[in-house]
């Protein structure tokens, strides 16, 4: 059963360890429905490991989550059925028509034949890619793959929806371009848990918080984050806290 919190994820001094060291370190936030929320980070900082936590992909060490309602540690396949999930690594069947993409995810997520043809028909539609639709994806620009990535993960409408760098390697516009989407997502009341490199993304958040070495050492809007550090950029916000990070890249 769903319980009846209103938090999207809500998490309490989550932590992973790797044999003795320690991954993600005690981290607590919520998050609210609706809300997008920008999850940042140097790499190596634990994005990864408290990402795939709070999908339901790996157990935590110790703390509390819950992610659409449901626990981490007991109902992963519930978790796993109310979100969408969209990596940079992970997305679509480049040797697949865009409409054969559609279904096949659409199947993956549980819709029926009928579901399925009105929902992908609309989402060609949204994208105006009805010229484009038996095209094979890997003949797409980068940046309509993501754009075509994102629709399918959140074809079933979840209730969550986890993007890892989504937009990477595509320029600025291309990039509001996909954050329309993302707003328009939003609106319809899809939390947006986003992961991102790119600090004119962290503006178009909500809410950003910012990890280093495994902590949350700062989590508030981009507004509220800049008057914080006493600066016009989120840029140099993250720089700020990052630059003191002991834990390297991998
Ligand atoms: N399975 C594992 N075993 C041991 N160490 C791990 C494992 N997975 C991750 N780590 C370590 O945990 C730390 C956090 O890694 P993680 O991938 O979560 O960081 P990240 O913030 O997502 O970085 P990036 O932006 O580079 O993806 C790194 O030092 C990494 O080497």
């Amino acid at each position: 059963m769903e319980s009846t919190t209103t938090k999207a994820i809500s998490c309490t001094e989550l932590s992973k360890q790797f044999g003795d060291f320690v991954a993600v370190d005690k981290i607590s936030f919520d998050v609210e429905r609706g809300e997008i929320f920008g999850f940042l980070g140097a790499n190596g900082a634990g994005k990864t490991t408290a990402m795939r936590m709070l999908c339901g992909l790996s157990y935590p060490t110790s703390g509390k989550a819950r992610v659409a309602g449901f626990d981490v540690y007991t109902q992963q396949e519930s978790i796993k059925k109310n979100i969408g999930y969209m990596s940079q690594k992970f997305s679509l069947y480049e040797n697949l028509s865009i409409l054969e993409n559609i279904e096949f995810f659409g199947g993956v997520y549980g819709l029926s034949d009928n579901e399925l043809k009105s929902r992908s028909n609309q989402l060609v539609d949204t994208l105006g890619l009805q010229q484009e639709a038996k095209k094979m994806v890997g003949s797409l620009p980068l940046g309509w793959k993501q754009k075509l990535a994102f629709s399918v993960a959140i074809i079933h409408n979840p209730t969550i929806v986890f993007l890892d760098e989504p937009t990477g390697g595509v320029d600025p516009v291309t990039r509001r371009q996909f954050w329309d989407l993302i707003y328009t997502a939003a609106g319809r009341g899809i939390t947006i848990f986003v992961t991102t490199h790119y600090m004119d993304e962290a503006e178009y958040c909500n809410r950003v918080s910012i990890m280093v070495d495994g902590r949350v050492e700062a989590l508030d809007s981009p507004t509220n984050l800049k008057a914080r550090f006493s600066t016009d950029s989120m840029d140099d916000v993250f720089y700020q806290l990052a630059r003191g990070a002991k834990r390297a890249a991998d």
